[in-house]
């Protein structure tokens, strides 16, 4: 990183960088004859970077990352070409320049002290008015990566509390969820109720019809699960071949009464193809529990699972109510 002369005596126009298009030069020409231009071989680093002064591209290109000094860096690289500039920002607001600039390639910059870059602004308002469009130009691109960010951020929060097999819920969304929707129903008087339901006899299902069969029966029954209930309850994978439901604002009753819709339509859900296979191609057993005063959301699960127990005990393909 050199210096190799000053405006004045180079043979740049102002009106071909962006900063100064449509301002009126012959104000802005005495003022920007003294300012230093340095050259930057590839791979140069602007060292000084760290003061509120501006650099404006005359040849080459920039590469600038963002926020490298406070170790906040979001990775975001942008590409400076010749007529733009870097620093705007730390002019305005008079504060350090935390941008890394580094040289893509051999490169000459003009160098703009912040207080000259204020004299500027001072001696030609389109200085001003072309400074506003590039920061609200930055500050959309800015908001449109931060909100693509978000969406991506919130894309894989979802996917990771989706199970990959059956589309539910998963373990992970439960271990989140159930506690503020107990919290909630606690605190209102509300009730909420829970079904927990095992596929009968899996073991011997994947051992006849093999694994992938097995996998497939599984998606069938979330499937039974998804088109039976009402879009303010929730269906959840609990791990292997156990399944949840939780059903806010609804007492112990209508939970029996949902749990026997679902156990009838497992009997009726189709697994196999063939149609010479007579139904059921899968039986369920339910548990089915309401939050009691005062119980937590590992009390409700506790409760709901000692119904399942019931019903496999009672010879399965059933409703038990905790
Ligand atoms: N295909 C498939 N099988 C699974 C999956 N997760 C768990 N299983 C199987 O589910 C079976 C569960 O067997 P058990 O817990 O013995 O229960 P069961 O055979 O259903 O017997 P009961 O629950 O008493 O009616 C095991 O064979 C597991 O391998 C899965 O994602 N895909």
């Amino acid at each position: 990183m050199k210096a190799i002369g000053t405006f004045g005596t180079s043979a740049y126009q102002i009106q071909a960088l962006q900063l100064f298009r449509g301002a009126d030069s012959l104000r802005l020409a005495p003022l920007l004859k003294d300012c230093p231009i340095i050259q930057l071989e590839q791979g140069d680093v602007v060292t000084d970077a760290q003061r509120a002064r501006m650099y404006v591209v005359l040849r080459g290109a920039l590469s600038v990352a963002a926020d490298t000094r406070t170790g906040m860096s979001d990775g975001t690289i942008s590409k400076v070409l010749p007529g733009e500039s870097v620093g705007e920002q730390a002019v305005l607001d008079e504060e350090a320049n935390q941008a890394s600039i580094t040289a893509l390639e051999q490169s000459e910059l003009l160098v703009l002290e912040a207080e000259l870059a204020w004299q500027l602004i001072d001696a030609a308002n389109g200085v001003a008015r072309n400074l506003l469009r590039l920061l609200s130009f930055r500050i959309r691109a800015a908001n449109a990566m931060m909100r693509k960010r978000q969406k991506l951020g919130e894309f894989y929060r979802q996917m990771s509390m989706v199970d990959g097999l059956t589309n539910l819920y998963n373990r992970a969304w439960l271990n989140d969820f159930l506690p503020q929707l107990v919290a909630s129903a606690q605190a209102t008087g509300q009730p909420l109720s829970l079904i927990m339901l095992d596929i009968d006899h899996f073991k011997k299902f994947n051992d006849s019809h093999g694994h992938l069969q097995g996998d497939h029966a599984l998606r069938t029954a979330a499937q039974v699960l998804t088109g039976a209930l009402r879009p303010t309850d929730f269906a959840v994978r609990y791990g292997g071949e156990e399944m949840m439901v939780v059903l806010p604002d609804t007492n112990v009753q209508v939970a029996e009464a949902v749990a026997g819709r679902l156990c009838q339509r497992m009997r009726d859900a189709v697994v196999f193809s063939d149609m010479r296979l007579p139904l059921p191609h899968i039986t369920s057993s339910f548990g089915v529990a309401a939050l009691a005063d005062g119980q937590d959301d590992i009390a409700l699960i506790a409760s709901a699972d000692a119904a399942l127990y019931r019903a496999k005990e009672a010879g399965r393909n059933r409703v038990m109510v905790g």
